[in-house]
This record gives structure tokens, sequence and C-alpha cells, in this order.
């Protein structure tokens, strides 16, 4: 496929703070972290199709932001831009830094997320059809060089060149003159050619460098450059394995990469890995499924250090409405709690399933952690796995639907949800259990969009980092770090305000489990946007960096360490 080629570095982020001034040593960058520097854009904000000239005048930000159509009922969130349009080809700048960045912060913070939700006059349903927009913080000596574009995906292309929508998304369905006239014949529209390779959903760092967004569509793998943002090349899986769909959140180390893909046809799911520098997955095993028509959704799933956790969910992939042209309450999915509820595991070694339990029903996009329980002789007794669980309601698909998120009333409509923690028994019982891992009171009755600390990947942990809520609410508003022995949380709040997943970055050298930072983007409700960098120990905010125009929501995060 034609892709933009990666860009020269050149272009790239500290060339900016040398140009404005050089850049500073050691004890003179933590006397300009502290002092606020006016925000500098180094690129237009040009609304353009294709890559950019080498050389770009310097020239105000102005990103396309389209003013959703519906309006009423705001509660006082009209600035608001996180659930806006905005179109951004190419941004680069310095940010405003408000309060003091770590000088070990060194490296750089990716998001992806869904943040243009138009097409020509057409505007998106749900939240996770946006067309993939990157944002980018690059941290060092205590400043901030922040960078914002569009993924150049198929669908992406096709859509402003057509003015409508070519791809099938989450929710949407191209109008089959659209998709015949680009795709080709009208029995396509039913294969895997039809599916979107928008890659809204993630950003992951591989062991070898390279950096890719992914989305649950295995075409929609798409490898940027983290200092250009540049979309430089699909990802193209090189096995046999094949598939159309997978778990949208892959588990990746600096060694390996591990995925799940469902077998619609023969209902259950492929474990595949893949090594670093590698883009050959290798089957590993597979798991049938105990219950329903379909496999469960995986969005993602965890693992331990030994063992991968397979759930399935009673929120089933749904053969008819994957061909239904206008979306149905749960979309792509059904909801089929008679089904059963199961959590498998499977050993990454031999690939063969050691336990399969039923659970309690329950619906959960992010799988938080997992570790293995062991006796006094070092015996796995049984796996421990913490997720963020919507209460079994499926409920929560609808509420992130761009009219509810639009309309927020002063109406507390979020839907409870809580830590989940199951525990699977390896010792050959047929059930498994899900309770609360502390009070979800204790962050407000909202749960999602976590991160750990990665040194504690599959193994005991004590902290997680989430969105929780402060009632009333249309969705988590809180940063929230939840602390699991003490079963407490601390919680961070500014009003009218929408912050992302807040990201765990480890500090270089650290012995504590959060010792480092959390960082989240913020749309704050004056309609400006800033990443807001925390410290993990005590949740207090150190700084924030402002970008000179508000930033759409965004999903999952990365981190890039400079010196990889
Ligand atoms: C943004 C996010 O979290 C999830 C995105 C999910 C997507 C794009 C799902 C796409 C799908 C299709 C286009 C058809 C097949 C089913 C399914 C994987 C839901
Ligand atoms: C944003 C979200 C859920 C929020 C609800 O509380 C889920 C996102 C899923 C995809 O990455
Ligand atoms: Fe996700």
């Amino acid at each position: 496929m034609a892709m933009s080629p990666t860009m020269s570095s050149s272009l790239c982020t500290f060339a900016a703070l040398a140009g404005a001034g050089g850049r500073p040593g050691r004890q003179a960058s933590q006397k300009a972290g502290k002092k606020r520097a006016v925000a500098q854009p180094l690129a237009a904000g040009a609304v353009t199709e294709a890559a950019p000239p080498a050389v770009i005048a310097p020239a105000p930000a102005r990103p396309v932001v389209s003013t959703p159509r519906r309006r009423e009922g705001n509660a006082g969130t009209d600035q608001l831009v996180a659930w806006k349009s905005v179109r951004q080809e190419r941004w680069e700048g310095v940010l405003e830094v408000e309060g003091e960045l770590p000088l070990w912060l060194d490296g750089t913070y990716l998001r992806n997320g869904p943040g243009l939700w138009d097409v020509g006059d057409y505007g998106f349903r749900h939240l996770f059809d946006g067309y993939a927009t990157l944002v980018r913080v690059s941290f060092r000596d205590g400043h901030a060089v922040g960078a914002h574009r569009q993924i150049e995906s198929e669908a992406y292309k096709a859509a402003q060149e057509h003015g409508k929508v070519c791809y099938r998304e989450f929710s949407e369905v191209p109008k089959p003159d659209s998709f015949v006239s680009f795709v080709g014949q009208m029995a396509s529209l039913f294969s895997g050619s039809s599916l979107t390779d928008n890659a809204n959903t993630g950003v992951v760092r591989l062991g070898d460098g390279r950096v890719v967004c992914l989305t649950e569509t295995i075409k929609g793998s798409i490898v940027v450059d983290p200092d250009t943002l540049d979309t430089v090349s699909k990802f193209e899986y090189e096995d046999k394995l094949g598939g159309l769909i997978h778990s949208a959140h892959p588990i990746v180390t600096d060694t390996e990469f591990w995925t799940l893909i469902p077998d619609l046809i023969r209902p259950g799911y492929v474990v595949a890995r893949m090594d670093a520098g590698s883009n050959e997955r290798k089957f590993v095993g597979r798991v049938d499924c105990r219950g329903g028509p379909a496999p469960g959704w995986v969005h993602s799933f965890p693992v331990t250090d030994n063992y991968v956790v397979v759930p399935e969910m009673p929120l089933r992939y749904c053969a008819g409405n994957l061909l239904r042209a206008e979306p149905t309450p749960l979309y792509k999915f059904q909801w089929h709690p008679e089904s059963g509820s199961y959590m498998h595991v499977m050993c990454k070694a031999s690939g063969k399933v050691v336990a399969s339990v039923e659970v309690p029903p329950f619906v959960t996009f992010h799988y938080i952690n997992a570790y293995e329980e062991k006796d006094e002789e070092g015996r796995v007794t049984a796996i421990v796995a913490d997720c963020c669980e919507h209460n079994a309601d499926t409920s929560i698909l609808d509420k992130l639907r761009l009219n509810n998120l639009r309309s927020f009333t002063g109406e507390d409509v979020l839907t409870d949800a809580r830590v989940g923690r199951f525990r699977i028994p390896l010792d050959g019982s047929p059930i498994g259990e899900l309770e609360a891992a502390l009070d979800p009171e204790e962050h407000g009755r909202g749960m999602d969009m976590c991160s750990i600390n990665p040194a504690h990947l599959g193994k005991e942990y004590r902290y997680a980092y989430a969105c929780g809520a402060e009632r009333p609410c249309n969705f988590p508003n809180t940063l929230t770090k939840i602390d699991l022995v003490e079963k407490t949380a601390k919680n961070w709040y500014e009003e009218g305000a929408v912050p992302s997943e807040p990201y765990f970055v480890p500090r270089p050298g650290a012995v504590d489990e959060d010792d480092g930072v959390a960082i989240s983007m913020v749309s704050a409700k004056d309609g400006s946007g800033y990443a807001l960098v925390l410290d993990a120990k005590t949740f207090e905010e150190v700084a924030r960096a402002k970008f000179p125009y508000g930033l759409p929501y965004g999903l999952h995060c990365c981190w890039v360490p400079r010196d990889k």
C-alpha cells in the first residue's frame, strides 16, 4: 500500500528547543522547567491530504474542529473538546509547562484514539468509530514538545478523498455505493476487504523499537514513526495464522508479543506469540469455547509469567450483527448470560489448557494484570486476574455513543464499574470467583482505562492507575490510583474535565512499584488541553504541559524512552 515515507527526524522535537535558545544544561533546565514559556508551534496546522513539505513555515496551529450536530443539554460543557472532531494533519510545537517536570523524564509519551468523528457532512455515532489520532509529548530536561496528527490508514484516506465512510468501522457500515465504488464487488462487502484498518485503539512499542498502532481488525496494525508521527507502513503479519480480528491489546514486552485471535467459525480462540524483531506470529495453542454460538468479545486479555488467561465473556460476537447495516444496541455483539461465562488458562510453554472454570457473568474491556498464587512449596495453586468490570452491564457500550457523551445534563448516568478480581483455581475445580478487589465507592464507582508498572506485568502487584468517577457524570472523569493491598484509592479531579488513561512511567532505577509518574491528557472544561503529570506515589500534580488548542479524547498510550 502507498503510505507516506518516514520523514527524517530533523523536523523532530528537540531541534525546536535548540532553536529556542539552545539545549539547556541540567541546572539551567531545572529553572527553565519552572518558568512559563509561550507555546511555539513549529509546524502549520495545515489541513492537507498529502505528506507535508520538509520545511514548514511556523504558523499558528489551526486544526479543523467540527462542532457536533447535537447541542442540547450540555451542563456547561459546550467548550469541552473531548468529543469534538479535531482534524490535524500535522502540528508540532513547544508546550508551555506549568510546574516542574522531573528531569529524569526523558522520552516520548504517545497516545492514540479515535479523535475524528466527522466525514464530509456525516457524523459518526459511536466513540469507537472515529479516525485514529496520535498525540505525542516528548519530555527532556524539564521541557515538553507536543505533536498531533491523523494516522493515514486506507480507511481515513478513502474517507477524506470521497467525503464518505468507505470501510466498516466499529458501528458504521459504508453505504453500498461508497464501498463498491472504492473496493470493488458487492460480495466483498461481507469479506475482510470491507473491514477498516483505522488503527484507532492502542499504540505499542515492540521490543525491536518499532511503534505500532492497533485496533481489533488485524489489517488495522500500522507502523508509525514516534518522532514525526508519520504513518510508515502496514504491519504485515508474515505467517499463516489468518483471521480477520484479534484482541486490540496484545501483551508486549521487550522480547515478545502475545495475541488472541477469536475463531468465529469454530468458536474458540487461538493464542499466538511473536518474537521481538519478527513479523511472524507462532501458534501456541487453542481454546475451544464452552458456551454460546460464538466466542466472547476479547478486547484485551491478561497473562502471568507462565500462563495466558483466555476470557470467554458472555458478550459474544454475533455473525448476524456483523453483517447488519444499521447498528444494533450491542453493535457487533450479543449478550448471552445463559451461555455461561468462563475463564481458561493456557500454559505458555506447552500451549495446553490447564484450567477452564465457570465464573459469574461479567462485562470488561480491559484487564489490569494477572499473577500466579503459590502455596508454601512454591506450587501455583490459582491465577488471580484483575479487570475493569462493568457489573455485567452491557449498557456501557451505549453510554459511549457520541450523542450521550456530548449531552451531559448534570444527571448521573454513568453506570457503575469496579476492579473485578477473578480467582481461577488450578486444582481442577470447575468454578472460579469474581469479586470487587476494593469497595468501588473508593473510586466513585467508575473504573476503566488502566495501567500498571510494566515491571509487574504478570506478577504480584499493588498499584493500578485508571479513570474513576466523581459523580454526577456521564463518563469517567477522575484519575485514580488504586492500592490493592490497602484497598484504597487516591483521586485526581478537575471540574468539567475529561482525563484519559493515566499511563505509568517508572523512574529509571526505581525500586518502589509506584516510583514514577502517571501521565494523562486532559480535555479541560474551558476547551483547552494539556498533558498532566502526576507523581505516582503521592498522586499529586507535578506539572502540566499545555497544548495551544484543545484535543479530542484518546484511548491508549505507550512510552518510548529516549535511549531505546
Ligand atoms: C476503539 C476501540 O476500542 C474498538 C474498536 C473496535 C473496532 C474497530 C471493531 C471493529 C470490528 C469490525 C469493523 C467488524 C468485525 C467486528 C469488530 C472487531 C467489532
Ligand atoms: C473509554 C472506555 C470505557 C469507559 C467507561 O467507563 C472504554 C474504551 C475501550 C476501548 O479501548
Ligand atoms: Fe482498549
